[in-house]
């Protein structure tokens, strides 16, 4: 719950003296409300602390997140069950963690796609995702089936590193004509991860994603592509740019994924590489913080109040202060990058990292977001004489996305329980007005 705030004496009066006019200035049914969606495979997460010989037992890789058959699912299952190593059960999928996290940062509607068990028994892993998904993520698109949603077994070893073993249930079945035309042309962005594109046999989610992917495509609604893990990647990493290149806006990755995907090792390279073929990068870098890359028209840019850094691109930092636009909105497009550490200096004792680079993406989407909102309702501000993508500069969306995953690294879930304070002395007044 938000703090309540203070209250003023002078606003508690008689109902005669209520101004009609302040009142319908104040009615917030005529403000124009915008939304995002996304789609995922609709999974539960299951942790547990093991060791590498219990990842050899079930011939799991370290590292990677892997689809697990039923005969490995039922006795991974057992043996979490047996020797009581389950620490938490919570709702989970890389999409549905951003969304439930943008819905919570943004206090505001986000539509997920994907599917969900027709019956539904209370205690069931189905119960569990609605119950530990925000109020706010609309559900009501998610397409019934007749069984299970999926499982995600997040076996976390002693170095903190995540194994992730997926056993799908029917989380891969959502078929094209589930997807709204509408609802995902009128949305402010869709949201796709790389996983959407792991299926076999007669799975349909690739073919689903692909529809909403084409709809977005159509009416210029931004495609923001999430890369997941390095090992899909690494299996294809051609494809994937070709993928990136002719249907994605925004791509979202960590540092090893943007490896994996450009072939650079260092996050600004690759977000730079990246650029090339989107107008907007988010490259998260673990300890290291966030890089983000951009594009801003030559007229619009901004020099930064920062010390210029050095980097395999010299004082990449400089227009950090800038707004992003798309690269087809600039007559003449400058590149911009900008990098932030952890908010204060990461945490003492970090939690858990699963979901931190979701939640860091979440935040992105929200300032993307407040821009259209702000657009819709106030389209004569002088802030829409640009025309950005952005509602803030680069340098404040990423100190913000940091800011966003701290939240997360110090609980144990993925997905944020509150908003962020409405103030913070740590992030520059400029973001708050
Ligand atoms: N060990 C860490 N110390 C401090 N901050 C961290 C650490 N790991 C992650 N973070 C924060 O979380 C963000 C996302 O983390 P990262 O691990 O790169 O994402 P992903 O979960 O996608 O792998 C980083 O940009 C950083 O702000
Ligand atoms: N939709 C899918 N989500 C998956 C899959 N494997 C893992 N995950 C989810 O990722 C988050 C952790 O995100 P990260 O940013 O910290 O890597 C976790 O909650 C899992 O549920 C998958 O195959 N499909």
């Amino acid at each position: 719950m938000k703090f309540p705030g203070r209250r003023r004496h002078k606003h508690y009066f008689p109902v005669e003296d209520k101004d009609p006019l302040i009142s319908q200035f104040h009615s917030s049914d005529r403000l124009t409300h915008n939304y995002i969606c996304g789609i995922d495979q609709i999974v539960v997460d299951i942790e547990a602390k093991v060791d590498q010989a219990f990842l050899d037992e079930f011939q799991l890789k370290r590292g990677m997140s892997q689809v697990i058959d039923s005969t490995i699912t039922n006795a991974l299952y057992d043996r979490l069950k047996r020797d009581k190593l389950v620490e938490y059960e919570f709702a989970g999928g890389t999409i549905g963690n951003t969304l439930h996290n943008y819905s919570v940062l943004a206090d505001d509607r986000s539509v997920l796609l994907g599917v969900m068990s027709e019956n539904i028994n209370i205690g069931s892993y189905a119960y569990r995702f609605l119950c530990n998904t925000s109020s706010r993520v609309d559900l009501n698109y998610l397409q019934p089936v007749d069984g299970p949603i999926g499982r995600c077994f997040t076996l976390i070893d002693d170095t903190g590193e995540r194994t992730f073993a997926i056993s799908a249930g029917l989380m891969n079945y959502l078929r094209p004509e589930s997807i709204d035309k509408a609802l995902v042309q009128n949305s402010s962005a869709l949201l796709i991860s790389a996983y959407l594109m792991r299926t076999q046999g007669d799975e349909t989610m690739t073919e689903a994603t692909m529809q909403a992917v084409q709809y977005a495509n159509e009416a210029g609604v931004p495609v923001v592509l999430t890369l997941g893990t390095k090992f899909l990647i690494e299996q294809d990493p051609t494809w994937w740019a070709e993928f990136v290149e002719k249907y994605v806006d925004i791509l979202a990755m960590n540092e090893e994924e943007g490896e994996a995907i450009t072939g650079f090792s260092d996050p600004l390279l690759a977000a730079d590489k990246a650029l090339d073929w989107v107008d907007l990068v988010i490259c998260t870098a673990g300890a290291r913080g966030m890089f983000m890359a951009g594009y801003v028209e030559e007229s619009f840019k901004r020099e930064t109040e920062h010390p210029l850094l050095p980097g395999a691109i010299s004082e990449f930092n400089r227009y950090e202060y800038s707004r992003a636009m798309r690269k087809s909105e600039c007559e003449n497009p400058i590149r911009m990058y900008t990098h932030s550490a952890p908010y204060m200096g990461g945490p003492d004792a970090i939690k858990n990292t699963n979901g931190a680079g979701d939640c860091a993406l979440a935040a992105v989407l929200h300032d993307l977001s407040a821009n259209v909102y702000h657009k819709l309702n106030v389209p004569n501000s002088a802030k829409h004489e640009q025309n950005a993508f952005t509602y803030s500069s680069l340098a404040q969306i990423s100190k913000y996305a940091n800011r966003a995953s701290y939240e997360v690294l110090v609980q144990h879930s993925p997905r944020l329980s509150r908003g962020l304070p409405e103030r913070e002395d740590s992030l520059e007044q400029a973001y708050w007005d």
